[in-house]
């Protein structure tokens, strides 16, 4: 692996709107979609959950428009989540957050893998629930094909990309079509406030809040794409157009299913409970179509993630705050080294899952409450950035972009806070070992480490991490 090809993606094509767009809806939508019935009506009613929806998608729209504000008033930082938390609060936070991003959207995939198999064991019942020694072999096999794949180039990986994604709306497209059908306002209206065992309105309106940030997960996708783009306008629309069209998906299917089935009902579903819904709609076949739309989505997902995954430690490399290696690329302009290390960590995991799938579980919440840091700091970078007024012409107006950043950091805090303080504190057990990696870079540069605060800051993510870590042995605390 030569330095020379450091340079980004070397001669390599750039990405257009249509391939950033289709980046933004394709890791947005993969599996999380398939179960949102169930999992939106487990601890809540219908009112509740339009609320939910209300509150997610002003908060997630302003998340969108800081990061389009962002691609355009600071089109020289790339890198996305990682390059805005740099940018915004100094090498070691942008270090975290591209550390968490990138500790969060490999285990996701790991996720992918074992809900993949799990859907394909509806057919071939040797994949049970996705974690038999016959799946994981699969799995394996697809692994290593996507990692080859990427390694022929990013661009190609994003042209295949664009074609699972329309793929992918298919049998989304059905499944609302066919649902409105089966649509009965009475079964919709039933208990719409919940019943008294689902607790207060803002008890429901919170147990909601976990299930959309995971859905919206993949929102950031044309940000950290940034750099491979061909314009930094249309890494802005990518943005909020893929939110739009997710978004309508989104609700349509978790509201749309209300009316089909009883809250109660739906709660009690497997998953992927969009199949068991339509299956009540149009009969067998539903669950037939929507087990065969969960695998092409995930499919494309997790095609899409591995290239996400493997972005940030190769955009931290070549910024110097992860080591060199990762940041080089192979001569088609994929970072290779980066995603050796990722995926050869997913195939470790895979394995895991072999022995223990509650373990597993519960790492993946923990992993998914990761990557609300490095949400957090974009929008509050973003706030900063209206607030000073870089890139703006003179006399432009800064009120709108500083309300919707605002808006963008409260919902930042309070993702953090409905997700559970708890799973923050967890997550330094994953956050504390970045450290390592982050000394190595340093030393390899011969900086000093830490500036300022910075070195505190460590040293309370370690000291936290290693708290948590005890409490998890000696099962004090648990996951
Ligand atoms: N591999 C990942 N890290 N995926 C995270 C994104 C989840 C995505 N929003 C979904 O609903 O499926």
């Amino acid at each position: 692996m030569s330095t020379e090809t450091e340079v980004q993606g070397g001669g390599a094509p750039k990405l257009k709107l249509g391939a950033l767009t289709a980046l933004v809806v394709g890791s947005m939508i993969g599996g999380g979609i398939f179960s949102l019935p169930q999992n939106m009506a487990a601890g809540a009613g219908a009112g509740a959950i339009i609320i939910g929806w209300a509150i997610t998608f002003l908060g997630m729209l302003t998340l969108a428009f800081a990061f389009q504000m962002l691609a355009n008033r600071k089109p020289e930082v790339e890198g996305g989540v990682y390059g805005y938390a740099r940018a915004g609060f100094g090498d070691y936070m942008g270090f975290n957050s591209a550390w968490g991003y990138w500790i969060s959207a490999w285990i996701g995939n790991v996720s992918y893998f074992v809900v993949m198999f799990s859907a394909l064991g509806f057919w071939f019942h040797a994949f049970g629930d996705g974690n038999t020694p016959t799946a994981i072999i699969c799995a394996s096999v697809l692994l290593w094909g996507l990692h080859f794949l990427v390694l022929r180039g990013v661009h190609g990986a994003a042209f295949i990309n664009t074609i699972t994604t329309i793929a992918k709306l298919v049998p989304l497209a059905l499944f609302i079509v066919l649902v409105v059908f089966a649509f009965k306002i009475d079964t919709f209206n039933l208990d719409f406030w919940g019943n008294p065992k689902l607790g207060s309105i803002v008890d429901q309106v919170k147990s909601t809040m976990l299930v959309t940030v995971w859905v919206f997960i993949g929102i950031e996708g044309a940000s950290m794409f940034s750099g491979r783009a061909e314009k930094m306008s249309d890494v802005g629309k990518a943005t909020v157009v893929g939110f739009l069209l997710t978004i309508a998906l989104l609700v349509a299917v978790s509201v749309l299913a209300l009316g089909v089935m009883t809250q109660p009902e739906l709660a009690a579903l497997k998953n992927p409970s969009t199949a068991y819904v339509l299956e009540k709609a149009i009969g067998p076949w539903g669950a037939n179509i929507m087990n065969a739309g969960l695998v092409i989505s995930v499919g494309g997902a997790l095609l899409a993630w591995t290239l996400l995954a493997a972005e940030a430690p190769y955009l931290a490399g070549k910024d110097g705050v992860m080591p060199r290696i990762f940041g080089t690329t192979n001569a088609n302009g994929s970072p290779a080294a980066s995603l050796w290390l990722t995926n050869g960590l997913i195939q470790l995991f895979l394995v895991i899952t072999l022995f223990s799938s509650a373990g597993y579980l519960a790492l993946l919440s923990l992993a998914t409450s990761m990557i609300l840091i490095p949400y957090l700091l974009c929008a509050v970078y973003s706030f900063m950035v209206a607030q000073r007024g870089e890139g703006y012409q003179a006399g432009e107006g800064k009120g709108r972009d500083l309300s919707i950043a605002g808006i963008a950091s409260v919902y930042g805090v309070w993702l953090i806070y409905a997700a559970g303080v708890k799973y923050l504190f967890l997550s330094m057990v994953l956050y504390a070992p970045g450290l390592l990696f982050y000394l190595w870079a340093k030393k390899e540069h011969g900086e000093k480490p830490f500036k300022g605060a910075e070195a505190v800051l460590a040293a309370i993510i370690v000291v936290l991490g290693a708290i948590a870590a005890y409490e998890l042995i000696t099962g004090q605390l648990s996951l």
